[in-house]
């Protein structure tokens, strides 16, 4: 089973992808991915949200056990959906904590800012571990204005640094950087002692993550950052097709795929 604690052994960069149902975990524990993370993106990647804010503590809950169950030996991350956490203190740690003793989470994530560092020293001194989460923070979209890479001015690039830092020494074990510049991301990833996982973070970083439906190619839209290493909703389309065809023409259920019993009689 990979542990916290093991994410940065070995030279291998760590691999990271979303899950949101036991039948897709189950294929990505089976690839050798080393983290599985049940992202606040099933908002969008699947249940038909236009972001990840109206995302509840049940359906991340929901679906990071039906992640667990399917997984043997990734780490199981549950990204804590928004307002979950960051309004009481102690409502975040309880929050989080449910997630491994319910939904049996190895660890969380929670979007981070000046207002997570003392909740992420909290969290891990009860003994929840934290992966941090800095650069694009997708539930501040309504404070960003939209989707668009962080850090790209000096300032700006100065206080991901400083909040790498701040969040490391709080306890966090890993640090996801999404959608900043590649050379800030090198430059996280020299000055942490913890791993960097980056999603459009150039490849500085000691991981990469991304979000399986686009990993796959099964949604409609993918961001500008990520690639499709496959094409599965064609693979469904035609697959689709194919059912509806066959059971229009007859073809389906064939003789194979029925049973007569011939003990009945007088049915009609
Ligand atoms: N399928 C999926 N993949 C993701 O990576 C993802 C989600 N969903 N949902 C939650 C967030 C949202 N993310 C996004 C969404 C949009 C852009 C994007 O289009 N960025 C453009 C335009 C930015 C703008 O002007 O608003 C860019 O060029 O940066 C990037 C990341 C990443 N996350
Ligand atoms: C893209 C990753 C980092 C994420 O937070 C999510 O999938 O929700
Ligand atoms: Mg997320």
């Amino acid at each position: 089973m990979t542990t916290t604690r093991g994410l940065r052994e070995g030279d291998d960069p760590i691999t990271m992808l979303t899950a949101y149902d036991a039948p897709t975990a189950a294929v990505v524990d089976e690839a050798g991915i080393d983290v599985v993370l049940v992202g606040d993106s099933m908002g969008n990647a699947a249940l038909g949200y236009d972001s990840t804010l109206p995302v509840t503590f049940d359906e991340v809950a929901s679906r990071t056990a039906a992640v667990a169950r399917a997984t043997e030996d990734a780490l199981v991350v549950a990204d804590m959906p928004f307002l979950s956490f960051g309004v009481d203190e102690a409502e975040s740690v309880r929050n989080a904590g449910r997630l491994l003793k319910e939904a049996n989470a190895d660890a969380v994530k929670i979007e981070s800012g000046p207002h997570t560092v003392e909740t992420t020293r909290r969290m891990t001194e009860v003994g929840i571990p934290v992966m941090a989460h800095l650069g694009l923070t997708p539930q501040h979209v309504n404070r960003l204005g939209g989707y668009t890479r962080q850090g790209t001015e000096q300032e700006a690039a100065e206080e991901i640094i400083d909040l790498a830092g701040d969040h490391a020494d709080a306890g966090a074990f890993a640090l996801v950087l999404e959608h900043v510049p590649a050379n800030l991301a090198g430059a996280v990833t020299e000055a942490l002692e913890v791993p960097t996982i980056g999603i459009g973070a150039g490849p500085d970083c000691d991981g990469q993550v991304l979000v399986i439906n686009d990993a796959v190619g099964l949604g409609e839209w993918s961001p500008p950052f990520a690639r499709r290493f496959g094409n599965v909703r064609s693979e469904m389309v035609d697959a689709v097709e194919a059912y509806k065809e066959a059971v229009t023409t007859g073809e389906f259920p064939a003789e194979e795929h029925s049973h007569v019993e011939e003990e009945l009689e007088d049915l009609y």
